[in-house]
Formats: C-alpha cells, structure tokens, sequence
C-alpha cells in the first residue's frame, strides 16, 4: 500500500482523494414495532422517536429519574420505517467508500430480538447491489469483488462459505491487523452469485431458538467484501495503481439475559460468550470514546481483534443499534443506547488504500532516493547548520556532565566496595587475632595503660596488625588506621569541585579542634593534611588514656600550620557537654550521656565559613568509622543524609523557614519557640522511628542519628531531610522500586539483607566491647537467656525492632553506640558535617563520663 500516484489521482473525483480523514463513527438507532409476542402479552411500547435524532423514553414515572429519557444519534428510525431508509441515510454512503479504495464498516449492535439480523440482511444486499451499480457505471476501472464470510461462535472462528468447521486462526499482519488465516474467499461474478454465498452462509451459521427469538443467532457473523479496482488504461503499465479495500458487513450476536431468553444447556453456554464478547466490545468503546486513553483490550475477544480496524483505524463505521420498545426490555435497551452514546464519540481515520505495481513501486523508489541524493549534496542554509552546532555543544557539554556524573559514581562505590571489605576482613580476622591484641587485656576494653578504649575511630586489633614494631600503642594504631587508607580514599575525600585549598581548610579546622582539646596530643608532623583528616576520628578519644601519650609539641606545630585565621582554641581538655542525651521526651531515666569531646562544643572553634561540603563530606564518610559500615546505611545512608541537607540548605526557601539563614539562627528565638517544637519534635522523630524500621535502615545510621540530633530546634532541618529521604525510599519500596542513595541501589530485598549483615557483624562485637557483667546485664535487659546458644545474635537482633518503644530504642542507640565505639559528640558531629547552622550556644558544662552513664544502663 502506498500513496496514490499522480497518473491515477487525475483519474479519480474529487471525493476519491480525501487522504487519511479522522470523522466519528456514525450511529444510527433503529426502534422496531412491537412484535406478535410482545403484543400478546399486552407489553406496552415505552420507547418513542420523537423526531429524526431523539428516541425518547416515556415512562418516566415509572423509572424515576435515575436515568436520563431522551437520546440524540445520527438518526434515529421509528419501527415502521423500512430497512432501505436506513441504509440510504448513512451506511449506503460508508459502504461505498470501498469502491473508493477506503475500508469500511457497518454493523449492527442490540439485544437478542431487537431486529439485528433484519436490518443487516437488508442492508448488506442493498450494499452490495449498490456495488455493483457502482462497477457497472465505472467502465474505465477493472474491479475484482472478492466475497468471504466468517462466524465467531464461542470464541472460534468458522469459515462459513466452508463445510469443515475447523476453527480458523486469526493471525496478527503489521500492516491489516488481525488477519483470519485460511479464510476462503470467493470472486463475485454477479448478483446472483452473491444471492447462493449470502444463502450458505445462512445455512451455515448457527441459529437456536430461544423464547425470545424463534431464530435468534448464536454467533457474530463477519460478511467481507474486498473490492480491488484500478484504472483500464494503465492496466499492465509500469505506473498502474490498483486501489484495494473492503467492507464489512456484521451482524452481532444479540445480548441476552439467560433469564430471559429462558437458555439452559447450549444456548446457555452460547449466551455466555456472547455476553463476555459483547462485553469487551463495550469497553473497548468506552474507552475509545474517553479519547483513547490507557491501554485498549482489543486482544481481550476475537470479536474486538478483528473489528480493531472498525474502531479507530483506518476503516468508516457505521452502527445501527436495534432496540425493542417493550417494557419489559427496557434494561436491555438502556444499555444499547449507552453503548450507542459511547460509540457515537468515537472517530476512526479512513485512507485510501493504493497498491502500487512492482514497477511503479521502484520507480517511486528510485525518485526518493534521487532526492535524498540531491538533499545531500546540496546541504541546508548555513543558519541552520549554526542551530545544528550549537545543538551539538550543548549535547558535548551534557555528555561531559555526565561521564563526571559516571566516573564521580564509580568512585563511590569503588570506595564503599573497598570499606565494606576492608570490614569484613577485619570481622572474619577479629576472632582470631583478639589474642595477639598487644592493648587489650583480659577481654575487657582497656588499654594497656589501664585507660578504656571509648575511642571514636578505627581502634581495631586488624589495623593494629601494622604496627610491626611492637608499639602498638593505641596512637600507633590509630596511625596504622590512617595509612592503611587507599588513594581512592583521599581522592574521595578530595572530591571533584572542592579544591585541594578548600580540603586543607577544613582538614586544618578539625585538627585544630581536636589538638585544642587536649594539648598532650601526639601528632605526627610529617603526615599529610589529609592523612590527618582520615585520621582524625580514629584519634579521637574523649576521656581515655590516648590523649595522655600525644606529643604537645607535635600539636603545636600542626596548630601553626593548619590554623591560621586566629580563631580562639580551648586550652583544656574538660569534657563538653552537648552529648547529654537531653532531648524533650527523652525518658530521664534512660538518658544517655556519652563521653565529652576533646574538640569543638562550647567553644569558638568551629568556622561556619569554612566548613565546604566536600569536607564535611568526606569527614562523614570516615566519622562514621568504617568498620561499622554494613552496606546499605552507615557511610553511605549518612552521606545520603548529608547530601539531601545540604540540597535543603542550598534552596532559599529552607533558609527563610529557618528564620535568620543558615548560621545566623537567632538563639532567642529558637528558645521562643520551644514549646511548639518539642510536639513537632516529637512527632517527626516518631516518624523517623518508623520509616527507620520500615526501610531497613542500618543500625549503626540510626544511632548516629539519634544521637547527633537531639530536639534541638535547629534540628528540625536535619530532621526534615531525613523524614523527606526515608518517605521516598519508602515510596519507592511500596512500589516495588529501587531506591537510589548516592550511588547504591537498595531493593527491599537487598536493604533487608544489608541489615541481617549488620546485626551480624554487631553481634561479633558484643563480647568485644562489654565485659561479662555488663552482658549478663544485657541480655537480662533485652529479655535474652543469658544461657542461650546464640545469644549475642538475638541482642543484636533485638536492637532497634521496637521503634515506638522510646526506651528500647534509647537502649539500643546506647549499645550500639558502644558496639561501634561512637562517643561522639553530636554538636561536634554536626560541624564536622558541615552541617551548623547555629552559632554556639553558651553552654554550662557538665561533666559528663560516658563510662559512667554507660554504666549505669548496662
Ligand atoms: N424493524 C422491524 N420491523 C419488523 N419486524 C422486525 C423488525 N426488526 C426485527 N423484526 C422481526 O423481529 C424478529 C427478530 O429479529 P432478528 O432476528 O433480526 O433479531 P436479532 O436482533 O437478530 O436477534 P438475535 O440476536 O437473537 O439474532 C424477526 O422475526 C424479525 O423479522
């Protein structure tokens, strides 16, 4: 098929050359009389036309005014009017277009009984004689009128110009849709020829009787008409074109009500696929009638296969839709005419089909390919190649974007791989190397010099294992710690967009917070800036015997170097405070208060100004302690955190609902507003609870987060990201979506088993870090049986499983806290971040020992 070729198109009217035209389907109603049955049961006519477009129903008393009484179509047809009348108004016209080379449709829709059989009868001879006329007064064109008819009887395809009444197979064509295989088809030579075929196939088809019909179809019945023409004078020649359409004549089954056409057996059976079949029709025209939108179930019957082309495609329709007037079908009626409503909505765009000769279809071929040649040679104006390259810088630049987008990606999971093994190494090798760990005695957690080990960083007997010299002071193994770090752990923390100067800074600010501390600190000057920043958090230590082996010395001269805008350094190493666990709602009892920092709260150490975010990126991404990491939350749920904070922090609108802008959030008025942040606290970190069990966070993010964000009223931001973070990915799990967090995709599934993984690594340290007594304490706590087989595990398993239990989860924080040495303090944290917005609160300190209120809860 193709286009019309010029030779041939002056060959046709005017009519003949509307190309690909979109109309509705036209709809026709046809009210029949009362029938001699109806009559004798003294049914009364309900139904009524009350001019040429309305049928309007007249017993509205009756029905109430549920339903609307009148109906407007295309045309409707009073009972008395004769079969000819239809056709002429409507369907002779569509009919026709077949001659045309436009495909075509016309059928008949309505309950059993209601006339469907006798207005398509009537219609298709009058067609298919007006065809004939057509051809008979057309002596210039040859035409060939092929005749094939099928019936679809309980969902199978039956030829019926065929004795064998094996069922056909429809079979999908890319270009006819669905094409009835095998189907005969017989040439018509005249009308006479026409008159046997039309009578086998009335032979053939099923007819059953019913009470409402004495010879009511059983099956949908497709009468084809192809009807192939081309012009005599080009017949044979190189440019001939043959125009190539059909018509379809169909008579559908008639909707029944089993109860009333009183069916049992067969006719039962028949009237189910009748029903099923005219039901998809139906819905198939609904929701072509709603503008085609969603998916259209077409495939759901052979009947909608096969009309496809009928609704919608490339064909004119025409309906009839067949009404009985009587009472007692008023139902029946209703949902024809709602069917006609839809129906009528719906448009179809109808093209001339042309087949063109192979030669014709070369030549046509050939002249395109002598354009696109032409085309080529002679390239378009120069504007428009200017278009063309700016277009492709642009695109150059996106590309760009995005291999940095790729490689940035690739980095981080490089290094999340790198972590996550260099943890498991450390798990699998903790076991067998506790014994040779030179700093711990006697299973508890103290160091040789009698301090206990509440270090926040890597202190682990693995990294310990690179001290060769036997002085593996905790120092020295905190060194260790930070050397065993790759390249791609400073490249990441040298992340792309923040300079090598700006790292510095922010490096230099944490070192001089945590020298500021204790002035005993043992540094080594010849260690990188970021070896410092890598090293930091393994060297922190609040309260134990680590500090006392630093080198004052050392610290000054880092102090010197890394310090420079004359910002106020504490002279002592007292403890702050901000660790109390002093949250509204906290339970006073269960309060945890975890140890002091050497570095940061209370004093005016921390630059608002310099905390970039890529340093304090990369500092989250060592804080957390890498051996903590379970795969799917520690480092990379937090840096998750950090990133959507500082999304929300960079959009001016989060600034201005913060009141004063980032860092200069008045303390007054935080103060002021208090009371009604305590509820809003409350509510948001019941939440968080919640959405943290819900989406498998890792424990160990959990608990920094707990524990950093405390109900301040400067949290509420933080907060915010992470309820916004946790909805999403709770969103994305309901649906069965991958969540995507910086560079990790989480399932269900996988977020599920990273946590397993957790708890399991957590349960190896529970005999590390808690001596007998305090596990005995423990297990009795968590309802445990302290002679358990595995009852390390089920602690582990126990923590964080109940989140609207505030107690428990305070219990948990502090354990796991413990387990992964996190003695941080949150202010500090949070700076370290990047992420205070608050300039410091004049604080009261308060002696706090973590080993003390350790103590006391376990
Ligand atoms: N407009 C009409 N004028 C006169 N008689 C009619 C008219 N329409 C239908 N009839 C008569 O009503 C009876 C049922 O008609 P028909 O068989 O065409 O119904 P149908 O809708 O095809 O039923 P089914 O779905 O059961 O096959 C027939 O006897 C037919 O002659």
């Amino acid at each position: 098929m193709g286009t019309i070729a010029g030779e041939e198109l002056k060959k046709m009217d005017k009519a003949q050359v509307h190309v690909a035209r979109e109309e509705k389907i036209l709809v026709l109603v046809r009210l029949r009389p009362l029938n001699d049955k109806e009559i004798l049961a003294n049914e009364a006519a309900d139904w009524e036309c009350i001019n040429d477009t309305t049928v309007l129903y007249r017993n509205t008393l009756r029905e109430g005014s549920t339903f609307p009484s009148a109906y407007s179509f295309d045309r409707v047809y009073r009972g008395e009017c004769p079969t000819r009348q239809v056709y002429e108004d409507g369907p002779k016209e569509v009919a026709l277009s077949v001659v045309k080379g436009i495909n075509s449709s016309i059928f008949a829709y309505g309950q059993t009984s209601s006339g469907k059989t006798y207005t398509m009868t009537g219609i298709t001879e009058f067609a298919v004689s007006d065809i004939f006329d057509y051809i008979f007064k057309h002596g210039d064109r040859a035409f060939v009128v092929k005749f094939s008819a099928i019936e679809i009887y309980n969902e199978a395809i039956r030829d019926l110009l065929s004795p064998d009444s094996t069922p056909l197979r429809l079979r999908d064509d890319p270009e006819k849709g669905a094409v009835v295989e095998k189907n005969r088809e017989e040439i018509l030579r005249d009308w006479n020829h026409f008159k046997d075929l039309i009578s086998v196939c009335e032979a053939q088809r099923k007819i059953g009787e019913t009470s409402l019909n004495e010879r009511s179809s059983r099956s949908h019945q497709i009468i084809k008409l192809t009807v192939e023409s081309s012009a005599r004078e080009f017949l044979g020649k190189e440019n001939s074109t043959t125009l190539m359409a059909s018509v379809n004549f169909i008579d559908l089954a008639g909707s029944e009500r089993a109860s009333q056409a009183l069916s049992a057996g067969a006719r039962l059976k028949e009237g189910c696929h009748i029903n099923r079949s005219l039901l998809t029709l139906g819905t198939v025209i609904r929701k072509l009638s709603n503008g085609r939108q969603g998916h259209i179930n077409f495939r759901d019957s052979k009947l909608t296969r096969i009309l496809q082309p009928c609704l919608g495609g490339n064909a004119r329709t025409a309906i009839v839709c067949t009404l009985s007037p009587a009472r007692s079908h008023v139902e029946q009626t209703r949902n024809t005419l709602l069917f006609a409503c839809c129906a009528k909505e719906v448009t179809t765009k109808a093209q001339i089909n042309v087949v063109m000769s192979d030669k014709a279809l070369v030549k046509q071929l050939q002249r395109e390919l002598a354009r696109l040649e032409s085309e080529l040679r002679h390239p378009a104006p120069a504007t428009s190649s200017c278009d063309c390259g700016v277009a492709l810088r642009k695109k150059d630049l996106q590309i760009q974007k995005m291999e940095k987008q790729l490689a940035d990606m690739t980095k981080q999971r490089d290094l999340a791989q790198s972590r996550l093994d260099d943890f498991m190494k450390m798990v699998e090798h903790d076991e067998s190397s506790k014994a040779e760990t030179p700093y711990f005695c006697n299973g508890t957690n103290k160091w040789e010099d009698g301090s206990v080990s509440e270090t926040s960083g890597i202190v682990d007997p693995d990294r310990a294992s690179f001290i060769s010299d036997g002085t593996s002071t905790p120092q020295a193994t905190a060194r260790a710690s930070v050397r065993s770090h790759s390249d791609e752990d400073l490249e990441e923390v040298l992340s792309p967009g923040c300079s090598g100067d700006e790292y510095c800074k922010e490096v230099q600010c944490i070192e001089m917070e945590e020298s500021s501390t204790s002035d005993v600190i043992n540094h080594e000057e010849e260690r990188t800036d970021a070896e410092a920043h890598l090293g930091h958090s393994a060297e922190v230590n609040p309260e134990t015997g680590l500090a006392q082996n630093r080198n004052p010395s050392s610290v000054r001269s880092v102090r010197v170097r890394s310090w420079s805008r004359g910002d106020t350094v504490p002279g002592t190493s007292t403890p702050p405070d901000a660790l109390e666990a002093d949250y509204p709602g906290r339970p006073e009892a269960h309060a945890v208060a975890f140890p002091g920092l050497e570095f940061g709260s209370g004093k005016k150490l921390m630059r608002s100004d310099s905390m970039s975010s890529c340093g304090s990126d990369s500092t989250e991404a060592h804080s957390v302690g890498t051996p903590m990491v379970g795969d799917d939350g520690g480092i990379t749920s937090i840096r998750s955190f950090v990133q959507g904070l500082k999304e929300m922090v960079a959009d001016p609108d989060n600034s201005e609902k913060m009141g004063n802008g980032i860092g200069l959030v008045d303390r007054e008025e935080v103060s002021g507003t208090m009371t009604n942040w305590s509820e809003e606290f409350e509510r948001k970190r019941e939440q968080i609870l919640e959405l943290w069990e819900t989406c498998n966070v890792s424990l160990v993010h959990r608990t920094y987060f707990f524990l950093l964000f405390k109900g301040d009223q400067a949290d509420s931001i933080y907060m915010g990201v992470e309820l916004r973070r946790l909805s999403f990915m709770k969103g994305s799990f309901s649906q069965g979506n991958q969540a995507f967090e910086r560079g990790q995709t989480l399932t269900v599934a996988s977020s599920l088993k990273a946590l397993q993984r957790e708890r399991r690594m957590l349960s190896k340290l529970v005999g590390k870090r808690f001596s007998g007594e305090e596990r005995k304490r423990l297990y009795e706590k968590f309802g445990i049986d302290v002679n358990s087989k595995r009852r390390r595990l089920h602690l582990a398993n126990q923590l964080w499983s109940k989140p609207k239990d505030i107690v428990h989860v305070v219990d948990s924080a502090a354990v796991v806290a413990k387990l992964v040495r996190f003695v941080e303090q949150g202010r500090a944290m949070k700076e370290m971040f990047g992420l205070s917005f608050t300039p410091p609160l004049p604080t009261s300190r308060r002696s706090h020992s973590w080993r003390k209120s350790m103590t006391t809860l376990f």
